[in-house]
């Protein structure tokens, strides 16, 4: 069954079309799903993609919450029933959701950043790290100027505790995310955000790497697609 993955463009998505891409290249379905339409038109799992939605007015991710897209995948998502992957902008989306916990913040220098990141994927049992092994390094781009990731010392204790860390960035936190976090998940390991991109870590000829591919490639598997030949979590 080749799996049907929505995504969801909101006024200011930017990265819609390469996680269409992605999802693509990974072999499953992309389907377009519209911030202003409730309906989730039956899809198996949803990327909320990265990018400035609504402008990133008030906080990045404030108005997005709110948006009718939200109100048929929220519950789903709680439920533990709906995949959902969240990525950058995704993140600050569900956390404004409190679909994850904690909250992010300013950089802490201030700075857009713009770089190749490598990160350590911490945890497999997730809906969407299932085809890496724990400690993996992967390369992938970074582009934000809220990911700094923070969250009260209790509630980040318990997700240490759960294994619900997801990725950490290597060599220190070049935003000032509390404990390197770079990526969470929930209680159930459906809903996933990251802040670094793995959209635009599936393609050799445009690199940085195509480390990015597990995220999807570990979502078509579970949902007993057949991964393309040469997609494999972290192929070259
Ligand atoms: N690449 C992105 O998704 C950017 C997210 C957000 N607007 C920020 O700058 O933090």
């Amino acid at each position: 069954m080749t799996a049907r993955v929505g995504v969801v463009t909101f006024p200011g998505s930017l990265d819609d079309r390469d996680a269409a891409r992605a999802i693509r290249i990974c072999g499953a379905e992309p389907v377009p799903l519209w911030h202003d339409d409730a309906d989730l038109h039956g899809v198996d799992a949803v990327v909320l993609p990265g990018g400035f939605s609504y402008g990133d007015y008030l906080r990045c991710g404030a108005i997005a919450r709110f948006a009718p897209v939200m109100s048929e995948l929220v519950p789903a998502a709680e439920s533990g029933r709906l995949p959902v992957l969240g990525i950058c902008n995704g993140f600050q989306i569900l956390c404004e959701s409190h679909l994850l916990p904690g909250a992010l913040t300013r950089n802490a220098n201030q700075h857009f950043i713009c770089r190749d990141q490598r990160v350590r994927v911490e945890t497999t049992d997730t809906a969407w790290t299932g085809q890496y092994h724990t400690g993996q390094e992967l390369l992938l781009p970074l582009k934000s100027n809220e990911g700094n990731y923070v969250a009260a010392p209790e509630t980040l204790d318990t997700l240490e505790r759960d294994g619900r860390v997801v990725l950490r960035y290597v060599g220190g936190s070049p935003n000032g995310a509390h404990r390197g976090i770079a990526g969470v998940t929930n209680e159930h390991g459906n809903v996933v955000g990251v802040m670094p991109h793995p959209e635009h870590a599936t393609a050799a000829l445009t690199g940085p790497s195509v480390d990015g591919r597990g995220f999807l490639t570990s979502l078509v598997a579970r949902a007993g697609g057949a991964v393309p030949a040469g997609t494999a979590a972290g192929a070259r």
